[in-house]
């Protein structure tokens, strides 16, 4: 199925390579339309620890929001916290990288959230943005990375069910989508998932960028 020809992206990336923080992070894989980057090196072993060690007193049973309204649900049985910004200098120097990566401008992203999936813990099949009938849809969210801070022993991969693509958590790497496209099928070709972790913990941090600016 071809559903658009070239879509402008916003992720304007090219090369095999990013050079951001004086950090080589390498792009591994390329799905073009809707466009979807595997990166390699975003964050190195110890700021995926101290990510961790950050957040895991403040874990909670996770919401779900396409509402834009949080609710508890089976769809999503990880526990999660959300970081304000800027709480320390870590997080100050990973917000600027990771906006960097996006090509979106720190004004206009989310709070880092941090989910951790025990086995048996999964996110069904969502779609990151906003359905259109819901308030939060007014500044709906464009593109997400989701950056590994853990080796997973086996299951949790994040797999696009329309693509038959799935990707396998590693320490450190991170899957980049967006979802602005002018073409509402391309848009919902990024429906994915966190499958069940079958053994061992997973460990994510999520970055969701709005479409205009948020702080
Ligand atoms: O855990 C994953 O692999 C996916 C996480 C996700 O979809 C999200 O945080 O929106
Ligand atoms: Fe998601």
């Amino acid at each position: 199925m071809k559903t658009s020809i070239n879509e402008e992206s916003i992720f304007y990336q090219s090369g095999d390579h990013i050079i951001v923080d004086d950090r080589k992070i390498n792009i591994v894989t390329k799905f073009d339309e809707p466009l979807i980057v595997v990166l390699d090196n975003v964050l190195s072993d110890q700021e995926c620890d101290k990510l961790i060690e950050f957040s895991k007193d403040n874990l909670k049973r996770s919401k779900i929001s396409s509402s834009g309204e949080g609710e508890v649900n089976d769809i999503r049985t990880s526990s999660s916290m959300f970081f304000q910004g800027n709480e320390n200098d870590i997080l100050e120097k990973l917000e600027k990288r990771i906006s960097a990566i996006m090509c979106i401008p720190i004004e206009h992203a989310e709070g880092i959230q941090i989910l951790k999936y025990t086995p048996g813990q999964e996110y069904k099949a969502h779609f990151d943005f906003f359905n259109s009938a819901s308030k939060a849809a007014k500044n709906n969210r464009i593109s997400t990375l989701v950056i590994y801070l853990n080796d997973v022993e086996e299951g949790g991969e994040t797999y696009f069910p329309k693509l038959n693509l799935s990707i396998s958590p590693k320490k450190g790497s991170a899957v980049y989508f967006e979802y602005f496209y002018n073409n509402e099928d391309l848009n919902e070709l990024t429906l994915h998932g966190g499958a069940p972790v079958i053994k061992g913990e997973k460990w994510v941090a999520t970055q969701w960028m709005r479409k205009q600016k948020i702080r």
